[in-house]
């Protein structure tokens, strides 16, 4: 039977079937749309979702359809979950069923090919009447399903967006915190998957730990570089969504960005490592569209650059680190000794 739910989740993949079932499991009516009519159903009548979730219970408010009038209706929150080179897409095929008070929210990480667009002006270009946020954080879908102790960052200029979303989320496992920089957030859930591509490939060649610690805490001050020439507020990349998602998802197998990352390591191809994944790892792109900003603004961006001529170009990683560390010396953090005047 259709739920009168509150709230909808568009995309049944790993992470819009979580955060769904997050929020069935406390009791709140769900819908989880879908585009396979077959796997929805499958859903309802089984209560899992094989495909991206396998052997995980589903909650039973959670109701899965592949009719997004239905789905979104009775919705006074929509979180969407669809990987960015399909979510203006699916904002198209959605919006004529959305209203304008209905609040809208993109759990998505990644940069659309072309415009360069966050999915946040995404929704600002395509629904800019609605109330819009972001939810971003170390957010290992597979950990939150197992209810491992979780948080995540609500960013939106709206505080009933922030409060809507802060209560929607709030259960025993996991907590919500708050903040107005939409675009600082989003931006570091984003870039952190370049880095994490290079920490698996770095892991998959046996580099140390001094090593590892090394190159998370140089892609922190990249991107942070990066966002600040963006227009982002640094101190958003001290937060859940920049240093703590770039620590969970350079550290964890589970990171799809990390896998691709080792299995360039061991020697598979890009293809094969994306394709033997079988669900999106949206740093890849990402490393492309960034690299092409950065050169296009001139920003420095030594890791991003290198990176892209292993994974694009197929360069030697030790001929390409070695270049890195006999680089000319730096500071150390740049808001502090601006690297010029190092
Ligand atoms: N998984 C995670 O741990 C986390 C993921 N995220 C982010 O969430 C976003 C989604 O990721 P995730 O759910 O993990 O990805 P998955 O690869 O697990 O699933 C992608 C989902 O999007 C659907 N989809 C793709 N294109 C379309 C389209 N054109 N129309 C309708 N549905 C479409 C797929 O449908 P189909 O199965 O039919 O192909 C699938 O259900 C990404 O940006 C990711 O970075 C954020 C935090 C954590
Ligand atoms: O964003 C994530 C964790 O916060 C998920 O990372 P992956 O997309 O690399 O699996």
């Amino acid at each position: 039977m259709a739920n009168k739910a509150n709230v909808a989740v568009l995309g049944g993949g790993s992470f819009g079937t979580v955060i769904a079932n997050l929020i069935g499991s406390k009791g709140e009516a769900v819908n989880l749309w879908m585009r396979n009519a077959e796997r929805a159903e499958a859903i309802n009548s089984t209560r899992e979702n094989s495909r991206y979730l396998p052997g995980r219970k589903l909650s039973d408010s959670l109701y899965a359809t592949s009719d997004l009038s239905l789905a979104v209706a009775d919705a006074d929150i929509i979180f969407v979950s669809i990987p960015s080179q399909s979510f203006r897409e699916v904002i198209r095929q959605a919006k004529r069923f959305i209203r304008p008070e209905q609040i809208v929210v993109s759990t998505t990480k990644g940069i659309e090919a072309n415009t360069f667009s966050l999915m946040s002006q995404i929704l600002m270009d395509e629904l800019p009447e609605n109330p819009i946020g972001v939810i971003s954080g170390p957010n290992l879908a597979k950990e939150i399903v197992q209810q491992q102790l979780t948080a995540t960052v609500i960013a939106s200029e709206d505080e009933r967006v922030r409060s809507a979303v802060q209560e929607i989320l709030h259960c025993a496992y996991f907590r919500t915190y708050a903040s107005t920089d939409m675009y600082g957030v989003e931006l570091g859930g984003t870039l952190k998957n370049i880095y994490a591509i290079a920490s698996g490939l770095s892991a998959a060649l046996g580099m140390g730990e001094n090593t590892k610690s090394m190159l998370m805490t140089r892609s922190l001050a990249e991107m942070s570089r990066f966002a600040v020439q963006l227009g982002a507020n640094p101190m958003t990349f001290l937060g859940l969504a920049g240093v703590g998602d770039l620590i969970v998802t350079c550290s964890s197998p589970l990171s799809r960005n990390y896998r691709v990352g080792f299995a360039l390591g061991e020697g598979k191809s890009l293809e094969d490592a994306v394709t033997s994944l079988g669900e999106v790892a949206e740093g890849v792109n990402t490393l492309r569209y960034v690299k092409e900003k950065a050169d296009e603004m001139e920003i420095y961006m030594p890791l991003v650059s290198g990176l892209y001529e292993v994974v694009f170009n197929g360069a030697p990683v030790s001929q390409v680190a070695k270049m890195m560390m006999l680089n000319t010396q730096s500071s150390d953090v740049e808001f502090i000794l601006p690297r010029d005047d190092s």
